[in-house]
């Protein structure tokens, strides 16, 4: 596409060189670029982007977008903004690929990965080929990717849904993050559902505030308003019990759904049954009454199945077909999955990371639990601190003992994460085991038969990352040998 068709889409830029050249692709790292690029100059969190133009171009780059004028012999595209630029020129650069599906966004703290995997079931179900673009992997078709963030890079999302498109997707579901909205990932994409599943503590080493935060999520509400297609029928869905409800319903650029076990809203779920297998619920809209079994357990879950349920029928899927996945779906990968073993020990891997996901599954075992239960549990390293002794005054207000441990201790030394957790106790039923696999196995051989432990904060997750490198670590696999060692003594 010429260069002058491309940045047309743009509010506004300077440009001083007028000639045209060819675009045949985008690209935001110099280290990648091919003849025919365009390069966008993004000022990071490590390094200014604008460094590397001159090697862009000498690379092949034909032009450059850049938030300051640059000596270079290539068109340079002066714009306020590069991340938004280059979101806006994406969309355009694959012909805005998302106009062309139903696309839903979830945001919230905490169950995004649940609700996009149950909504993704519902409309393959209804025979409405869907994609899926998440914290775990995006998935479509016979394609599985693995993810590096939970939403990603305007380059890498406009690309996907081009791609999701043109291999017949007729609905994508996706994780939105906060960082994502606030960064301007998803600038140039056209929302026709958002829903907002809860907002808690969590991130405040970038949003600062839980103001920011909320404001960052909110954001996917007032982009509704912003679609190239007005005739498309969009919908805001929205969590009436969360506190920040009213602030997203302020936000919606579009008429608002609301679903809710507490309070007055238009999908709700009556009659709550939570047990160790499961939980139960009347899912009411109007004077139409479900039954639902699901096989996930906690009040959380039924919030989560609501969400899917509430989008999906905004989504125009009917209640018969919604009624029939929910209760077949078993718990996403690392998400209240429980450790099979011969041990009578059980062992739940849950990736709960904040503390109100931390407090919801805790509770949730209790509910079922007939001996000690034992947690162990950590906090990143180079993430919000704040989060540190919350979530262990959390693991300890619900466990008998709880195993503070690494859990992506980055750059930092993990025994000072681990002091800085400790903060949060006040009783002394707690160790601190700087090695995961050390912490996991003293709290199999700790056990007995009918105590439950929640490995914490890794789910799905099959790494640990420790200074700078990367090392193989799954939370499943080494409780799995640990209690099977357990068993044969
Ligand atoms: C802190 C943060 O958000 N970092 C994101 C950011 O990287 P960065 O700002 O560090 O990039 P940088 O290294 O400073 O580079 C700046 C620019 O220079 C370019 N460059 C760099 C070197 C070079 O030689 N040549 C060159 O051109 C880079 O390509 C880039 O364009 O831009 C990258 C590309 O988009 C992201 O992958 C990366 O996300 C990292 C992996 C990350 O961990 N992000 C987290 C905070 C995040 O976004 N999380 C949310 C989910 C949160 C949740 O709900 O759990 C998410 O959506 O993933
Ligand atoms: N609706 C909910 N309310 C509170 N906690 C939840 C809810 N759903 C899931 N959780 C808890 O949060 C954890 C993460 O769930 P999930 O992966 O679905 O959320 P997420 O929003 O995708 O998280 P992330 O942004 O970190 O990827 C689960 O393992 C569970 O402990």
């Amino acid at each position: 596409m010429k260069l002058q068709e491309l940045i047309s889409c743009l509010p506004a830029y300077a440009v001083e060189d007028d000639t045209n050249p060819e675009i045949t692709s985008l690209q935001m790292d110099s280290r990648k670029v091919q003849d025919g690029a365009l390069f966008f100059c993004i000022r990071g969190f490590t390094v200014d982007g604008h460094r590397f133009a001159k090697q862009a171009e000498a690379s092949g780059a034909l032009a450059v977008v850049s938030e300051e004028p640059l000596d270079l012999s290539v068109p340079v595209i002066v714009v306020r903004d590069s991340k938004r630029a280059m979101a806006l020129i994406a969309a355009r650069f694959y012909d805005f690929p998302s106009t062309k599906m139903r696309l839903t966004g979830v945001t919230g703290t905490n169950g995004k990965t649940t609700v996009t995997h149950l909504l993704q079931e519902i409309y393959m179900e209804a025979g409405f080929p869907a994609g899926l673009i998440g914290t775990m992997y995006t998935k479509y078709g016979n394609e599985v990717k693995p993810s590096v963030n939970t939403t990603p890079e305007s380059l890498i999302l406009q690309e996907m849904f081009f791609d999701m498109h043109d291999q017949g997707m007729e609905h994508v579901v996706m994780e939105v993050s906060s960082h994502a909205l606030q960064l301007g990932r998803t600038h140039g994409t056209d929302f026709d559902i958002a829903v907002f599943t809860n907002l808690s503590q969590d991130h405040l080493d970038y949003h600062e505030t839980m103001d920011e935060y909320a404001a960052a999520k909110a954001l996917l509400f007032s982009q509704l308003g912003s679609g190239y297609h007005p005739q498309k029928q969009k919908f805001a869905v929205i969590n009436g019990d969360d506190p920040y409800a009213e602030k997203m319903i302020t936000a919606a650029a579009a008429p608002v759904i609301t679903y809710a076990i507490d309070s007055q809203a238009d999908i709700r779920a009556e009659n709550v049954n939570v047990h160790a297998g499961g939980s139960a619920f009347d899912l009411v809209h109007y004077n139409r009454h479900f039954r639902i079994e699901l096989q996930m357990p906690g009040r959380f879950s039924v919030y989560n199945a609501l969400a899917a349920a509430a989008a999906a029928y905004a989504g125009g899927i009917g209640w018969e077909t919604i009624c029939k996945v929910l209760p077949e779906v078993k718990s996403v990968s690392g998400r209240f999955e429980k450790i099979a073993s011969s041990s009578p020990v059980n062992v739940i891997v849950d990736y709960a990371h904040t503390s109100d996901s931390l407090e919801n599954v805790l509770q949730t075992i209790s509910e079922f639990a007939n001996g000690n239960v034992r947690t162990v549990v950590g906090c990143g390293g180079d993430r919000d601190k704040t989060k540190r002794p919350l979530m262990a005054s959390t693991a300890e207000k619900w466990s008998d003992y709880v195993y503070l441990t690494s859990d992506n201790p980055r750059s930092e030394n993990p025994r000072t994460i681990l002091e800085e957790m400790e903060q949060g106790l006040s009783t002394s039923a707690y160790e601190l085991i700087e090695d995961r696999e050390k912490a996991i196995r003293q709290a199999v051989n700790d056990s007995g038969p009918d105590d439950v432990i929640l490995i914490a904060g890794k789910g799905h997750e099959t790494y640990q990352i420790i200074g700078e490198q990367t090392y193989d670590f799954d939370d499943r696999l080494v409780a799995k040998q640990a209690l099977e060692e357990l068993g044969m003594k």
